[in-house]
């Protein structure tokens, strides 16, 4: 039971480079991986990759055995959830937060969201609160695996410090495999059981 890439490649058309060349990594349920590496070395490609929302042009990925997907026809949830650092932009600013939480199927909310934001649209809250948000969808849906991208990098300190808190205790709880990209070194040091790089010229190292 991992999250796993294996050998994966892709580019972004026929005629361009490829952005990521021959990774391979995995994550185990409940266990925290970071993965570090230069601009434009492909970390956010690769989180795309392993969430499902681009497919490798070599190489496989796979959540549990399964390529991460939704299954729509039962209405279960893709298992790999992918948070991006610009929260404000993955919520829609004519729903309130409630109705955003609701439609990730959340019953109760408490833990994750304070009751003072449900009522409030998202130009209402602050970055670090849209961030909570925005981490309580994708947590909301019971995924497997998590990949955190940049999640923290536009918030101040304590805003930091909050999401990481939340995401990790959940993660625990859950057993949730989370995948945390950052440029960040002493922060993954700090919440990561283990660091990877990735260069800017081939594969995923340890
Ligand atoms: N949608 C896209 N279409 C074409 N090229 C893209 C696209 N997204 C990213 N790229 C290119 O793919 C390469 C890898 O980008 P990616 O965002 O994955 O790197 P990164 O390591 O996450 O960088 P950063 O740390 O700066 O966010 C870059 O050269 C980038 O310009």
């Amino acid at each position: 039971m991992t999250l796993e890439a294996r050998d994966v490649w892709f580019r972004y058309s026929r005629t361009t480079p490829w952005v990521v060349r021959g990774a391979s990594l995995t994550v185990g349920p409940g266990e925290v991986v970071g993965l570090h590496g230069p601009s434009g070395a492909g970390k956010s490609t690769l989180g795309r990759l392993l969430a499902g929302h681009v497919a490798p042009g070599r190489g496989t990925v796979s959540a549990d055995g399964r390529p991460p997907a939704p299954d729509r026809r039962r209405g279960v949830p893709n298992p790999v959830q992918l948070v991006l650092q610009h929260a404000h932009l993955a919520l829609d600013p004519r729903w309130k937060i409630r109705a955003a939480l609701a439609e990730a199927g959340a019953a109760d909310t408490a833990d994750l969201v304070p009751p003072s934001l449900l009522d409030r649209f998202p130009h209402e809250i602050s970055g670090g609160e849209a961030q909570r948000v925005a981490l309580a969808r994708a947590l909301l849906t019971r995924p497997r695996y998590l990949v955190a991208d940049e999640i923290s990098a536009s918030l101040d300190p304590i805003s930091q410090a909050e999401v990481w808190h939340l995401l990790l205790a959940t993660a625990r709880a859950d057993g949730i495999g989370v995948l945390a990209v950052s440029h960040d070194r002493p922060l993954l040091d700090a919440v990561a059981d283990r660091v990877l790089a990735l260069d800017d010229t081939t594969a995923v190292t340890t």
